[in-house]
């Protein structure tokens, strides 16, 4: 099964540390994270006697069944993860959380990210005697602690977390604690709550508002958080913090409703789209947003341009996953399947199309064809994200170079394959400019510029990665 998105997703998680409902405020919170990964999902409980845990493949619905759900129900902590497969296959023993028992007590554990030198550290680990269950990179981490010697627990996340190049956001359980810790970029975001007297933890804000819990804050670069029956602790695993959040994050990947420093990504993603229009010097008669990632977008550029905006493209919310074969013609015909005109509002008319990202240009170019048949006059394309040239290697997967058009091709040459009227990208200064208004420290924009802020250390495509059989 693939899902016809024209960028996959990365991973959500989340956590709760005493509460009487623990799965079930797990369960609805990774249900409101569905969006960041829909290939595998899983909760593991703490009882502080021992860990137990479910987990199956596919969205959280098919993933875990009610008797399951059940057997969790008494368990007063717990953390749970949706999967969409970085490095490793998508297969059961890859779905997170994973559960470790040994005689120095249970492990739990649940990574969003991608470490960029798990090749090098599994190789170590395993001349060292340790045995992989997983071809995942995120298993690294449990094998960092268990090989340490120190008595004190904190003293044993900070050595391994230390050791781990890449993106990270891991929440780990054992029998008395959760931890969770976010690298020293802050590549991707995690969250933290309050739901009644517990805290709590999540990839985005969307899963406290479906929980009930409060946002409290933005968790930063660097930091180091235990949970347990002491209460709080606010600790930093590094002294090092290089702020360098995920871009994409605001442009496509998290939910409209989620927030970053209290602000919404919708107001954000407007925000991006009014920059686009003081950028693009084009009149026309309406602006049509692409359904639903770039409705906020062409928002905000409909408000800044003065042009109104029209829902001239329809959207089959039932074709978000569909049985196709990989290919373009599939891609195509999976377009045409999700998107159609709405004639009367596109005949004869100069319009503005936005859209928030062109990967390989199948959405693009279809679009473009199907408002001239559905009579449009002009069809100018504006995109409210720079051109997208690179590929990403700490947690999302947005293909290889050969398939990424902007890597290829010059906007011109872009324009003429689309065959739009004209084409117009948002630059990288307005998109820094919009996150730094919003309170942003640094931003990751490397798929875009090729300024990688984390050295590549294993030189390999997550998505060509497989630890299993070595992936290099
Ligand atoms: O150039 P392409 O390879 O066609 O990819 C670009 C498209 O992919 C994304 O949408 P997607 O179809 O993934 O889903 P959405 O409905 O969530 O916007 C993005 O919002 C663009 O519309
Ligand atoms: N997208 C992610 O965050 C995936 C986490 C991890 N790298 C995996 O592949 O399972
Ligand atoms: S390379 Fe792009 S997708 Fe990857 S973390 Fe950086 S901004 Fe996000
Ligand atoms: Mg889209």
């Amino acid at each position: 099964m693939y899902d016809i998105r024209g960028l996959n997703e990365e991973c959500g998680i989340f956590g709760v540390w005493n509460h009487e409902r623990a799965s079930e405020l797990t369960y609805i919170g990774l249900h409101s994270l569905q969006h960041r990964g829909q290939e595998g999902a899983g909760i593991v409980c703490a009882n502080g006697e021992y860990l137990f845990g479910a987990r199956g493949m596919g969205l959280l619905t098919e993933a875990l069944s009610k008797d399951q759900l059940v057997s969790l129900r008494e368990f007063p902590h717990a953390i749970g993860h949706v999967r969409y497969a970085t490095t490793g296959g998508s297969e059961l023993s890859n779905v997170q959380p994973f559960l470790f028992k040994s005689h120095r007590g249970d492990l739990g554990l649940a990574h969003n990210g991608n470490l960029v030198n798990a090749v090098r550290l599994r190789e170590a680990l395993e001349d060292d005697g340790a045995i992989f269950q997983t071809s995942s990179d995120s298993e690294v981490l449990a094998h960092l602690l268990r090989k340490n010697k120190s008595s004190d627990r904190k003293t044993r996340m900070k050595s391994a977390l230390r050791q781990l190049k890449g993106a990270f956001a891991f929440v780990v359980l054992d029998e008395d604690s959760l931890t969770i810790a976010l690298d020293d970029h802050g590549v991707r975001p995690l969250m933290l709550g309050k739901i009644d007297d517990s805290y709590c933890v999540a990839s985005e804000t969307c899963a406290f508002t479906a929980t009930g819990a409060e946002y409290i804050r933005d968790i930063e670069p660097g930091e180091l958080i235990t949970l347990s029956d002491d209460g709080i602790d606010f600790d930093r695993y590094t002294d090092s913090e290089k702020p360098n959040m995920c871009s994409m994050e605001y442009i496509y990947f998290a939910r409209a409703d989620s927030e970053f420093r209290h602000t919404s990504t919708y107001t954000i993603r407007k925000s991006l789209g009014k920059q686009l229009a003081r950028e693009m010097d084009v009149d026309a008669d309406i602006v049509i947003g692409v359904p639903d990632s770039s409705l906020a977008a062409a928002k905000g550029f409909s408000e800044e341009a003065g042009i109104k905006q029209e829902q001239g493209l329809l959207k089959n919310r039932y074709v978000g996953r569909t049985f196709i074969s990989a290919g373009q013609e599939a891609r195509e015909r999976a377009v045409r399947m999700k998107l159609s005109p709405v004639r009367d509002v596109v005949e004869g008319k100069r319009i503005i199309v936005i859209d928030d990202s062109i990967v390989r240009g199948t959405t693009s170019r279809f679009i473009v064809k199907a408002l001239r048949k559905a009579g449009a006059k002009e069809v100018h394309m504006g995109v409210s994200s720079p051109p997208l040239k690179n590929p990403c290697f700490y947690g999302i997967d947005v293909s290889t170079h050969a398939e990424i058009i902007a890597s290829q091709k010059s906007t011109e040459e872009i324009r003429e394959e689309i065959d739009a009227d004209s084409l117009t990208y948002l630059s990288v200064d307005a998109m820094h400019d919009v996150y730094h208004s919003y309170g942003s420290r640094g931003q990751c924009d490397a798929c875009f510029t090729g300024n990688y802020p984390i050295e590549i250390i294993d030189q390999v495509l997550p998505q060509e990665k497989d630890l299993k059989t070595k992936g290099v």
